[in-house]
């Protein structure tokens, strides 16, 4: 397996790669994205900082990349949609640089109030002066942070060890974790009437993209100081130059800009603005940790191992992994037999899951499910990453519920097909920790192993059929395995499942469906 190296990650933390012998390490040097398309099709995972962008294009060439690991956190250069639907995994290594953007927060902060980096520049032109950078104290001074998450509570806890009072505005955390930080949650407006110091620590999402504007700057006070070492956009770098122009903003400070590089930007012509090249995440240690921590997922996702932190499928615990393991293998066929039943287009899937399971996150199970379904369906490759986006982009609808009631099963994993021509169901079960089991067919009691090859047979109940079916499937030399018929009463419908040695020729299929007595015949191949 290969892995494309890029953006200078740290060699020292692909330690874990470089140890695996079936993995090739490919330093790659700055590539255009017509590069990157050119090449990439003969990688099976990719490591980019956040220079190299994986755009839709560079999946749409990738044959057999199964994965795209961050080092580090922000994920805005991976498209990943287009990583979805070609069934990629993309996972990051979030808590590396933590400290390394935190620090580097605080540096900007401390840098900003104080006018170091001009008065360094000043030393250098051999100009000592001392007049012209009177600065401001942090102690006392109010410090509005916009994020409180990793790098937001960092920023929050040194803050107030430099007796800042820390106010934050972050609509997803609970008045329970700030306050453990000794932070108050204010809404955005009051955040931004009453800080000194504004420093910025969320995503850049369709909601933040320009939340520093025109219209917020106004609502900020006199002389705010405004440091974003988050990311670019995040702040619209138009209207901070004119709130600085206006003196209504005294100072910024910035590591990450809406276009990288930039050297263009007016603002850097102003004399209390500062700025660095995306460096917050620039430690030694941090590139270490997140190298490390991105080779070690690399190599999870490539030996089917579980993967910590995954950005385009959530992630589960190992302990509730360890729990519903077993049961992966019982979806994906009981979706993969149901791919085989259904005729016309599939609507709507629900899925049950009872006993034992109804207190389980089942979500994986559902994603192993529709796989099943898809895959023999579906011309293009269905993994569980793709799997879910490729039944919402086919306007399948997807219900999981969970139920008491396993019907005296352990444990019961119902799923129920609506199509256009109507809709068929199925369950089954798991004996112990291996010992798969199709318990119900369309309202029918059965006990079958899932098995390679099976043939669906729907029949009237009455003498004459099992024999014949036999005799017509042993013409072909293909032996019977198993057989089992569920029926509700005598006389009426009846289903009978064969697993049989090997594929029955669409000829002695079409012989067994002329049987008197057969309503369908159906081959299944798990
Ligand atoms: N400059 C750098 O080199 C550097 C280094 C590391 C991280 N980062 C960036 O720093 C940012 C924060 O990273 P983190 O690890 O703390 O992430 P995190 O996910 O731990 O925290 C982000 C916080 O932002 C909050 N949030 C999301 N949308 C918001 C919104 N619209 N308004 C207010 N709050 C919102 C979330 O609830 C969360 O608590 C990210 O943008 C990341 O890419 C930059
Ligand atoms: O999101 C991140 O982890 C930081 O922005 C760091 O980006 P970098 O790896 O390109 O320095």
């Amino acid at each position: 397996m290969k892995v494309l190296v890029m953006d200078g990650v740290s060699e020292e933390g692909l330690k874990p790669l470089r140890e695996n012998p079936e993995i090739e390490v490919v330093i790659g040097q700055k590539m255009t994205e017509d590069e990157l398309c050119a090449a990439i099709s003969q990688y099976d995972a990719m490591i980019v900082r956040s220079a190299t962008k994986v755009t839709a294009k560079v999946f749409e060439s990738a044959a057999n990349l199964k994965v795209v690991g961050r080092a580090g956190v922000g994920v805005d250069n991976i498209d990943l949609e287009a990583a979805t639907k070609k069934g990629a995994l993309v996972v990051n290594a979030p808590d590396g640089n933590t400290i390394a953007a935190c620090e580097h927060s605080i540096a900007m902060m401390l840098a900003l109030a104080r006018n170091v980096p001009q008065a360094v520049g000043k030393m250098k032109e051999k100009v000592w002066d001392k007049k012209a950078f009177l600065g401001v104290e942090l102690r006392g001074k109010t410090l509005g942070v916009l994020g409180l998450g990793r790098i937001g509570s960092a920023v929050a806890k040194r803050a107030q060890a430099l007796e800042m009072n820390v106010i934050a505005y972050d609509p997803f955390i609970t008045e329970e974790n700030a306050s453990r930080l000794a932070v108050e949650l204010m809404p955005l407006e009051e955040v931004f009437k009453k800080s000194d110091f504004i420093t910025i620590h969320m995503p850049k999402t369709k909601n933040s993209y320009h939340l520093i504007n025109d219209n917020t700057i106004a609502q900020m006070k006199q002389g705010v100081r405004i440091v974003n070492c988050a990311r670019g956009g995040i702040v619209d770098e138009e209207a901070l130059y004119k709130g600085m122009m206006s003196g209504k903003v005294a100072g910024a400070a910035l590591d990450v800009f809406e276009k990288e590089p930039n050297l263009e930007s007016p603002l850097l012509e102003l004399p209390n603005f500062i700025a660095t090249p995306h460096l917050g995440a620039s430690t030694r240690e941090a590139q270490l940790n997140v190298a490390v921590d991105v080779a070690e997922e690399i190599v999870n996702a490539l030996t089917g191992k579980l993967v910590k932190n995954t950005v385009n499928i959530p992630s589960i615990s190992p302990k509730a992994l360890a729990v519903i393991k077993p049961y992966l293998g019982l979806a994906e066929k009981l979706g993969r037999f149901h791919a085989h039943l259904v005729d016309g287009r599939i609507k709507k899937v629900e899925v049950v899951y009872s006993g034992e399971l109804a207190s389980q996150d089942v979500m994986p199970l559902t994603t192993a499910l529709l796989k099943g379904l898809l895959d023999p369906i579906l011309q293009e490759s269905v993994n569980f990453v793709n799997a879910p986006l490729l039944a919402k982009n086919r306007g399948i609808q997807v219900f999981q519920t969970t139920d008491g009631d396993s019907e005296g099963y352990a444990n019961l994993i119902s799923i129920k097909v609506y199509t256009d021509s109507g809709d068929k169901c199925l369950a089954g079960t798991l004996f112990g920790q291996s010992d798969a089991r199709l318990v119900m067919i369309d309202g029918y009691r059965i006990d079958a192993v899932p098995s390679q090859h099976m043939l669906y047979i729907p029949h009237v109940d009455k003498p004459r059929i099992i024999g014949p079916v036999g005799t017509l499937i042993g013409e072909h030399n293909i032996n019977i395995a198993g057989m089992q018929v569920g029926r509700k009463e005598i006389g009426g419908k009846a289903v009978m499942i064969l697993a049989v040695d090997g594929l029955v020729p669409d000829e002695t299929l079409k012989e067994i469906a002329a049987i008197d007595g057969v309503i369908e015949v159906k081959m299944i191949n798990l």
